[in-house]
């Protein structure tokens, strides 16, 4: 399948112990893939691993049907971005100088043409950050960090969009905002992956749910057959009450 991200028996260790245990699985373009599970179960690891940016112990990641190693770091900047759980940032760079980062993949370090400008100023309105264009990175709160961060990500359009825990620092409106971006990314075309730690966010945007418990996957599929009460109360010791909320689906942890 055309530039599918594929994964098989994919093992990690760290601190002496297996922290993903051989687990496989296969994500389309054009949809939003949630990755469920609670803490520590694996799933920032299994992101790092294909986003790149960790190596397994074992298993191969495949970006259509290439092994992801093969690809040139230019190549993987630009097929894939990647946001990381905590972005951080040390220097002292003009928002839109940080987002126009996210070119590099397509810029290859030459300055960026109005091509690369008009993804910039795109990126910036995405994320309700364009006010905050001229401002220092250093002098961000949290909330506006992590939506710039975003913003970088998005500047670069890539065919995937990695992101681990993008709403933590943000506030309902904005949560809101990059739950509805998400889903128009995966709309537009793209693969998205997106660690999330709120059910009901999951049930908003996901088309595919991946449950992860303990390193490995309790189930891997539609969102609406993954997200049901029995397989939740298996991954996180909580029963979920079920609430038909004018057609929307509503967890309550009980
Ligand atoms: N360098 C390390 N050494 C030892 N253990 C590690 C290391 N890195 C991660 N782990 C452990 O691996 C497990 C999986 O970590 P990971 O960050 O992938 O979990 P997670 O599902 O993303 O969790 P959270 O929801 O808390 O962010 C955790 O138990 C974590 O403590």
């Amino acid at each position: 399948m055309a530039a599918a991200l594929a994964f098989s028996d994919l093992t990690v260790r760290k601190g002496g112990r297996a922290i993903v245990c051989g687990i496989s699985g296969h994500l389309k373009r054009g949809a939003v893939t949630a990755i469920l599970g609670p803490n520590g179960a694996g799933k920032s690891s299994l992101l790092h691993i294909l986003a790149g940016v960790e190596q397994p112990r074992s298993g191969t990641v495949l970006l259509g049907g290439a092994p992801l190693g093969t690809l040139s770091a230019q190549e993987r900047a630009r097929r894939i971005g990647f946001l990381p759980q905590k972005g951080e940032v040390h220097w002292n760079l003009a928002v839109k100088s940080l987002v126009g980062l996210g070119r590099m993949g397509h810029s290859a370090g030459r300055s960026l043409s109005q091509e690369d400008e008009a993804a910039v100023v795109a990126a910036l309105a995405a994320t309700d950050v364009t006010h905050l264009s001229d401002r220092s990175a250093l002098s961000l709160s949290g909330g506006e960090l992590a939506r710039v961060l975003l913003a970088r990500v998005l500047a670069g359009a890539p065919e995937w969009l990695l992101a681990d825990e993008p709403l933590g620092s943000l506030d309902p409106a904005h949560q809101l905002a990059v739950l509805k971006r998400l889903a128009m990314t995966a709309r537009a075309g793209a693969g998205v992956v997106v660690v999330l730690h709120d059910i009901n966010h999951a049930a908003r945007i996901a088309d595919h749910v991946v449950l992860m418990k303990d390193g490995a996957m309790l189930a891997d599929g539609a969102a609406q057959d993954v997200l049901t009460p029995d397989l939740l109360e298996a991954a996180f010791s909580v029963r979920f009450r079920l609430v038909n909320d004018g057609g929307r689906r509503l967890f309550v942890a009980e």
